[in-house]
């Protein structure tokens, strides 16, 4: 059997409504879960096969969104939290216990500082808006999978809409390297 790409979308992708206004996340903790309450819809919704974004088990993809900070709080459990790459350029809150990324924050200079990184899968709440494309496919390998086996893992999420890349998508690289270009533009 084919190994799943991630429960939310081994079936098929649902999209997501554009009345949908937001709703809570919680980590897996069977008890005095952490609950993120997120204020309205998130944006750039996509799969990602890198190894720091967080997967639920036997997933080989994460699924993550960006939502601006403001429309993010931690609502229950906050001191469960801890941070788990200081060194990284998305500061993943993890919830001790269960290990479950609840958000992931940008602190330094960057095209996506004022936006959170987000796992959808963790609410209960229909209508987040649906995956947009495959981020850092070839990152799959690193973590050991087969090269023989990328083919049909591309083409199963392009079989689902899913463009594939191995690193964001256009527009998203498009942004970062703006930025580079502004700072570049500014430091001289
Ligand atoms: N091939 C690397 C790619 C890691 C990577 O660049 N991940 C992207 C997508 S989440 C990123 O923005 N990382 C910044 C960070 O995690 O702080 C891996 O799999 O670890
Ligand atoms: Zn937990
Ligand atoms: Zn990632």
């Amino acid at each position: 059997m084919a190994p799943s790409l991630h429960p939310s979308i081994d079936n098929g992708i649902t999209k997501g409504s554009d009345k949908f206004s937001g709703g809570k996340l919680h980590c897996q903790c069977p008890t005095n879960k952490v609950e993120v309450t997120l204020t309205g819809n998130v944006l750039h919704n996509h799969v990602c096969g890198c190894s720091q974004c967080w997967k639920p088990s036997g997933a080989l993809f994460a699924v993550i969104a960006v939502i601006p900070v403001e429309n993010v709080k931690v609502t229950a459990n906050g001191d469960k939290l801890s941070i788990i790459d200081g060194k990284a350029t998305i500061l993943r809150h993890a919830c001790k216990e269960c290990g479950v990324h609840l958000y992931g924050r940008i602190k330094k200079k960057h095209a996506f500082k004022g936006l959170d990184f987000v796992h959808v899968e963790l609410s209960d709440e229909k209508g987040w808006q649906e995956p947009q494309f495959a981020a850092f496919v070839s990152s799959l390998i690193e973590q050991g999978f087969d090269p023989n086996e990328m083919p049909s893992v591309r083409a199963r999420l392009n079989e689902l809409g899913l463009q594939t890349y191995d690193a964001l998508s256009p527009p998203l690289m498009d942004a970062l390297a703006a930025f580079a270009a502004k700072e570049k533009k500014a430091s001289l």
